[in-house]
């Protein structure tokens, strides 16, 4: 049997599935967590690799790897390739007037859409360069090539299999690091950064320099099926690295998202995205324009809050998520009226980087853990279905995937908020697993097929929505 391990470098912990590269049955998989906070040492994404790499049992019968990451965080090396600062999140949002000064200087959010599909907001790398440029300009010199999470990764696991060192987490540990020469990236995670344009598949080095004063070693963009390298690793047979890609892109590839479907992920990060045929450009900056990992495209459109919301909730009121969605499926459609505006970590859409969340609606009669736990599943979903309208899409299919759509709950109340049909595919880690079907792309012709099913249905409630309208309108910043 030929295997291939697929890895998910997300924002919270770090996932390994190891499955068939023929069949893509499941073999072993492992995870490990990341540490909290949205400045992260990317020593630690190494670390959770290595441990989540040897709980699945590491690279025995392995003949091809790829890592999705989590999009967007600027990882700085100096010339040595040893990380400048910690690594800056997507969810970190200090870049907030960075991306308002870019914006106005290139002449409006119209002429960044056009130029690389994305108007900037605090997520996207090209924001965080000039949040560095500024604030640290020693960090700044000293950064002699920029990549991401999941360039970074890769980067390190070439350097480990080209050691010939067999794998163990401690062995691995401190793997020799290859020239900055070797990075690499993919067309899908490029297209986050702010300064490679999808519709041209072409670097734009002019907004880069314009943004961060310097033009620092840039990743070599490969297509969907090249090899980022090929190593021996101790005596097994030699390993392929496919280029990898962005979680969101993975993702799509994981659960086999075909045009005409839109992909709601509720992970860390809220993602409503669609496969598509040709660029996009949306001036108002709701819709990311992003590349996908298959040589087409993935409009995207994110939220800071999703998942954790949840946990919030579950934390306020002293219960697991097992509870919290039995309690939400207590309370009736509405809460009564209590409405929950999720900006816990602030938001990106809409782009309000220094809101907080709030609770409306208060009452008596509302404070009930079970009325909080509704209102924390509707709020979330509100989020995910404004991002829905602003793909503006008649979807064939609306797939529910992600951390969150493990809750009854919100497949249950996602139909009545977001005014379709849900299609719940069974739990699993769909951004690993669409890595280990690129890996698998690279020594066989992978026939995978896709497990059943679930639909969920319910009348729509469009007064949820309209509460949550206004209350998105008396929010604290
Ligand atoms: N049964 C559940 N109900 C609600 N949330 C859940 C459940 N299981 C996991 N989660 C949440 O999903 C999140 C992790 O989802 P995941 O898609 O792995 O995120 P990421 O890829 O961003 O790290 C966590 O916040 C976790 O609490
Ligand atoms: O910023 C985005 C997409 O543009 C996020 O979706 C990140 O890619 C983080 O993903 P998760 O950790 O939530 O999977």
């Amino acid at each position: 049997m030929t295997l291939v391990a697929g890895v998910d470098s997300s924002t919270q912990s770090c996932k390994v599935v190891i499955r068939d590269a023929e069949t893509g049955e499941l073999v072993r998989q492992g995870r490990a967590t990341h540490p909290a906070g949205t400045e992260v040492h990317p020593s630690h994404w190494w670390t959770a690799l290595l441990r989540a790499l040897e709980e699945a049992g590491g690279l025995d019968g392995v003949a091809a790897i790829s890592v999705g990451g989590q999009q967007h965080g600027m990882v700085c090396l100096d010339e040595n390739g040893h990380v400048v600062r910690d690594a800056l999140l997507w969810n970190d949002t200090r870049s907030a007037q960075a991306a308002l000064d870019l914006v106005a200087e290139l002449g409006g959010p119209h002429v960044w859409a056009d130029a690389v599909g994305l108007v900037p907001v605090a997520s996207f790398t090209v924001t965080k360069l000039r949040w560095l440029a500024e604030h640290e300009p020693d960090n700044a010199r000293r950064t002699a090539a920029v990549c991401l999470p999941h360039d970074w990764l890769t980067w390190r696991l070439m350097g480990a299999l080209a050691s010939g060192v067999p794998f163990s987490a401690a062995a691995w540990a401190d793997a020799p690091l290859p020239p900055l020469s070797h990075l690499v990236t993919d067309r899908g995670d490029a297209s986050g950064t702010g300064y490679w344009s999808p519709a041209t598949g072409a670097y734009r080095t002019d907004l880069l320099k314009t943004a961060f004063g310097a033009v620092p070693l840039l990743p070599k963009v490969l297509g969907p099926t090249d090899e980022a390298g090929a190593a021996v690793a101790g005596g097994a047979g030699p390993i392929l690295i496919a280029p990898g890609t962005g979680d969101n892109m993975a993702a799509a590839l994981g659960v086999g998202a075909r045009p005409g479907d839109v992909v709601v992920s509720l992970g860390t990060s809220g993602t409503v995205f669609a496969v598509a045929e040709t660029p996009s450009a949306d001036p108002k900056g709701l819709v990311a324009g992003f590349a996908d990992a298959t040589g087409r495209f993935l409009p995207l459109v994110c939220t800071l809050n999703a998942a954790r919301v949840l946990d919030a909730a579950a934390r306020i009121a002293g219960v697991t998520l097992d509870e919290l969605s039995t309690l939400a499926l207590q309370a009736p459609p509405g809460a009564d009226g209590l409405t929950l505006v999720p900006y816990l970590e602030g938001e990106r859409t809409p782009n309000r980087p220094t809101a907080t969340g709030s609770v409306h609606g208060l009452t008596l009669a509302t404070a009930t853990p079970a009325h909080l736990a509704r209102a924390a599943v509707e709020g979330m979903l509100c989020g995910l279905a404004d991002a829905l309208d602003a793909l503006a899409m008649q979807p064939e299919r609306v797939l529910l995937i992600g951390g969150a759509a493990r809750s009854e709950a919100v497949r249950r109340i996602a139909p009545t908020i977001f005014g379709v049909p849900i299609t719940v595919p069974p739990p699993a880690e769909y951004v690993a697993d669409g890595a280990a079907f690129q890996a698998a792309t690279l020594v066989t012709t992978p026939d995978w097929q896709s497990g059943d099913t679930a639909v969920y249905e319910g009348d729509p409630v469009p007064s949820i929505r309209t509460r949550y309208a206004r209350a998105t309108g008396h929010i604290l910043d």
